[in-house]
């Protein structure tokens, strides 16, 4: 037992959050309502997922997407088949959205996928309790995302959440307020993402901004640059600048997932 065991969770705010985003993160919480939030033991970080990304050049974190409030029905892609193809492709991380309602996920797509590929995994959720984060420990994956537009204070608590059981955490953020949360809770890895969730707007300018900022502001850590890119010439504007790239349907609709994986790092 540890010390975060006897804290009772935070509460969080999930009023304020606007949208197609408050209405999912709702769903969530009510999901989890009753679910117990105590972590258990501490489980030791292997760093698999933010090693992945360290890694020299570009890489990429290919995800398992078959639908999205923004374009509906993506792709019936079989989870552990896709991952398997995006790993030929060269992918070195895969994010598996287990959300059931508006992005067709499953629990037991990242049970999957974690089974039978070599590269770490990511739980790609709207992680609103501690027992989302429990889950996805206990699925093997080596990494979960945040987003600070649903945490916002909360963050730096699930970030320390997440460690506690062994687990990386993707921090997201879409503005410079949430990207200034996101370095004060020393989030290891930070995703920019370039989409506006409670809006679903893409806008590709958003992720070298905030990518330059955070560096100019002495950053050191790793630095995802997220959503909607679909070719190479989308990935110049964050090619010398972020660590990784995080992709979903433009790989998930490509009907090669492999080839689209090769032919977008130009690899
Ligand atoms: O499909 P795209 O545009 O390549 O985007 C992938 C990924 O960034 C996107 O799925 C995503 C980013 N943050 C999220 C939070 C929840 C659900 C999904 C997401």
């Amino acid at each position: 037992m540890s010390a975060r065991d006897d804290t009772a969770p935070v509460t969080l705010h999930l009023d304020r959050v606007p949208g197609v985003l408050g209405r999912i993160v709702h769903e969530r919480a009510a999901d989890y309502a009753a679910a117990d939030p105590a972590l258990g033991p501490v489980r030791a970080r292997t760093h698999r997922f933010e090693t992945a990304l360290r890694q020299p050049g570009l890489s990429l974190i290919a995800e398992v997407k078959r639908a999205s409030p923004s374009q509906g029905a993506i792709a019936p892609l079989e989870p552990l088949e896709a991952a398997r193809a995006y790993e030929a492709g060269g992918a070195r991380a895969i994010s598996v959205l287990t959300e059931p309602r508006h992005f067709d996920g499953t629990a037991q797509a990242l049970r999957d996928v974690v089974g039978g590929v070599a590269v770490p995994a990511l739980r790609k959720d709207f992680v609103v309790h501690p027992a989302m984060l429990r889950e996805a420990a206990e699925w093997g994956a080596s990494a979960a995302l945040l987003m600070v537009s649903v945490l916002h204070e909360a963050t730096a608590e699930y970030l320390e959440m997440a460690h506690h059981l062994g687990l990386d955490a993707l921090v997201e953020v879409h503005d410079e307020r949430e990207l200034d949360i996101a370095l004060a809770a020393g989030a290891p890895i930070i995703g920019v993402n370039n989409r506006d969730l409670t809006t679903l707007h893409i806008d590709l300018e958003v992720s070298p901004r905030l990518i330059r900022r955070a560096r100019d502001a002495g950053y050191g850590g790793v630095l995802v640059a997220e959503s909607g890119y679909r070719t190479p010439q989308d990935l110049a504007s964050v090619r010398d600048l972020a660590d990784a790239v995080l992709v979903g349907s433009s790989l998930a609709g490509s009907g090669d997932l492999t080839r689209a994986a090769r032919d977008l790092m130009q690899v």
